[in-house]
Formats: structure tokens, sequence, C-alpha cells
């Protein structure tokens, strides 16, 4: 089986380099858990998947087409839910989805369609023909979980997802995610929920200082590292164990 997605020897600069190097072949039907400290260039990553940057060095395909040739049509099949997007706020969740499903050629129609049985899913029917700057942060952020996936998209990929949801959105997300799963889509995503990545992920691919450092399922890392939680092999790995005392020292100084 051939990968939806092939990174190969990704390296990416900006005033630094942010991506040393970096390798990775994701399946079809797999759901994939991007995570890493801050700054570790996961997003970089990202957005280099869906063709926003197009300066970097190495191979990289998805679908089995090169990213950096046919980007337009890759959009097509490929869905983008971004963390803390842009997004227009004046406009209502309904004009706004229109224009995004416009943008995938989309008919008006069936864009109505969905929009209402969507937004109506994620509890947001009535505020359909509100105006999006009265919403919070996780209204805001479902309607972009709806934009990023209204027209069906094979591969999605998700940037911090859950960020601003309440426990509810969130774990209608998880189950979304399993059912888009479940139905053959791959779904590549960085978060640093650790126990939600921990339950939902296929595999977990941890980068750190610019290379993949860890790959596998959540077993496989356990196995690696020998400790428990999710939480505690993300710390092994990127070699954090000093948080409790900066956490002393950061309360120390606030006094
Ligand atoms: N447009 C840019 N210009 C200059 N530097 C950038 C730009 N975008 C990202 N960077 C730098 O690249 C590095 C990686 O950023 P990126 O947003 O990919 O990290 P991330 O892993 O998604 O982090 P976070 O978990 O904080 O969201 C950071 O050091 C960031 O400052």
């Amino acid at each position: 089986m051939n990968p939806v997605i092939s990174i190969r020897n990704l390296e990416k600069s900006y005033d630094q380099p942010v991506l040393k190097g970096v390798n990775l072949d994701v399946n079809a039907g797999e759901i994939v858990g991007y995570i890493g400290p801050n700054g570790a260039g996961k997003s970089t990553t990202i957005k280099i998947l869906l063709g926003m940057i197009p300066d970097f060095s190495g191979e990289v395909t998805v679908l089995g087409r090169d990213i950096r040739t046919d980007a337009l049509e890759i959009k097509r099949h490929v869905g983008y839910v971004p963390e803390n997007a842009a997004l227009y706020e004046v406009l209502t969740p309904a004009e706004f989805l229109l224009f995004m499903g416009r943008l995938y050629g989309m008919d008006d129609a069936v864009i109505r369609r969905k929009a209402e049985d969507l937004l109506q899913l994620v509890g947001l029917a009535d505020q359909i023909d509100s105006r999006m700057t009265t919403f919070s942060k996780g209204m805001r952020q479902k309607v972009l979980l709806i934009a990023g996936m209204i027209h069906n998209p094979e591969i999605i990929f998700l940037d911090e997802p859950l960020s601003g949801l309440d426990a509810n959105a969130v774990i209608l997300v998880k189950e979304i995610l399993a059912r888009l799963r479940e139905a053959g889509k791959t779904i590549f995503y960085s978060s640093h929920l650790m126990d939600v990545v921990e339950k939902i992920s296929d595999r977990i691919v941890i980068i750190n200082q610019g290379t993949v450092i860890a790959d596998g399922t959540i077993e496989d890392l356990r196995h690696q590292v020998q400790s428990g939680s999710l939480e505690r092999i993300f710390q092994g790995l990127t070699g954090d164990d000093s948080t409790s005392l900066r956490a002393s020292e950061f309360f120390q100084a606030l006094q």
C-alpha cells in the first residue's frame, strides 16, 4: 500500500533551522497524533503538507502527488482545521461556510444543507445567521471544524483542533474523528492534550528540535521509555524533567 503522506528529508529554516530532516510515511486510514514542545515545528510541517509554505527542501507527496507542483489538486482532497484562524468574523456561519464550500466547488444548496446539519450537531443551529464577532473561542472553533471538513476530504489536517472546546465538545470531536477513521479517512493532527492523543491516535509521532524522535503506537512508545502515561513519555523523550523545579522558581519569582 502506498502511503497517502510521504515526507523525505524535510528541512525548513526561518532565521534558525526549524525542521532538520523529518522523515515520515502515513498510510490511508491512520489517525496520527503529531506532538512536540512549543515551537518544535508541528504547524510548520502541517503547513508544508498543505502547500502553504513552498520553500523547503526535501520531498513531500500527498495522495501520491508532489506538493510543490500539484498543490492545487491536492487541496481538493484534503481538509484543514487551523488553530486560531483568521475567521471572517463579520460573516455568519452560514455565509462563512458558503464561502468555504464554494472554494471547493460545491453546490450552494448542498453547502446550505450540510451547514444546517453540521451546525445542528455541534449545537450551533440557532446561531447559523448570527455574526461570529459575538462568538466565544469554542464556538468559532466548531465553525472552523465544519469548514475544514465540509467537502468530505480524504485527509484531514487539524492543528490543535480541541483548543478552546469544552469537555462535551472534546468528546464530540473525538467521536467524529473515530467515525471519520472508520470511513477510511486519514487524520493528521497536532495537540498538546496528551490524554486525548493517547486515546484517539493509532500512531503517535513526537518531534523535538527539528527531528522525529519517536514514532509508533502508544504501546511502542511505552516500551521505548518504560513509562506509563503519554505525558510522562513526552517528558522523558523531550528531556524536560525540570518542570516541578521551574514551577517552584516561577512561584518564587512572583513573590
Ligand atoms: N513565519 C515565520 N517566520 C519566522 N519564524 C517562524 C515562522 N513560523 C514559525 N516560525 C518559527 O518556527 C518554529 C516552529 O514554529 P511552529 O509554529 O511550527 O511550532 P509548533 O510546534 O507548531 O509550536 P506550538 O506548539 O507552540 O504551536 C518556532 O521557533 C517559530 O518561532
